[in-house]
């Protein structure tokens, strides 16, 4: 399976509410001291998801919900680095590869810069990438939604042979 296009651009989003009694997980690595966690079916990992749907999308493959159900029984708790490997390997079986990712993680608190470095190291070896080609913006909402963590993810794809 591939397609003529030597590259191709994807996007994808994600947002879970922010509940009490719930790790916050983004980009695989736990968030330190964080006093809520994203309320989700899965390990509610925003990062992993917005990424694993923009590589989705680059390839006109539909979203993670379609091959991670919210309402199967066995994806409650799932580590949302399967579902990127799992959506890893559909790209490879198009015979694409990521280039570089581009993120923009909006979240009042708390303060992620600190933590800029180990998400974009984890991020680089789920994605096998170098870190170079993993760009992380963090925002506040200003206000304007403390109650939820949000993510937008770019990516490049690009044909590889074989
Ligand atoms: N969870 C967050 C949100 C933002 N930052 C950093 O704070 C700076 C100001 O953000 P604004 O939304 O007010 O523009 C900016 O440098 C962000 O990197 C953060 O570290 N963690
Ligand atoms: C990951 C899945 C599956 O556990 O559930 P959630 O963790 O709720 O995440 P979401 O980004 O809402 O949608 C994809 C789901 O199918």
């Amino acid at each position: 399976m591939t397609s003529p296009l030597p590259y191709r651009v994807g996007y994808g989003e994600d947002a879970h509410r922010l509940g009490e009694g719930r790790a916050l997980i983004l980009g695989g690595v736990p968030i330190p001291h964080a006093e809520r966690g994203a309320v989700a079916h899965s390990d509610g990992d925003a990062v992993l998801h917005a990424v694993a749907d923009a590589l989705l999308s680059g390839l006109a493959l539909g979203d993670i919900g379609q091959y991670f159900p919210d309402t199967a029984a066995e994806n409650a708790g799932l580590d949302s680095a399967r579902i990127l490997a799992h959506t890893l390997g559909l790209v490879r079986e198009w015979q694409y590869a990521p280039v570089n990712v581009a993120l923009v993680v909006t979240l009042d608190r708390p303060k992620l810069g600190a933590l800029r470095s180990d998400i974009a190291r984890s991020l680089s070896a789920l994605l096998n990438l170098p870190e170079t080609e993993v760009g992380l913006s963090f925002k506040t909402s200003e206000g304007l939604a403390p109650d939820h963590v949000q993510v937008r993810a770019t990516v490049l794809l690009a044909r590889v042979e074989g």
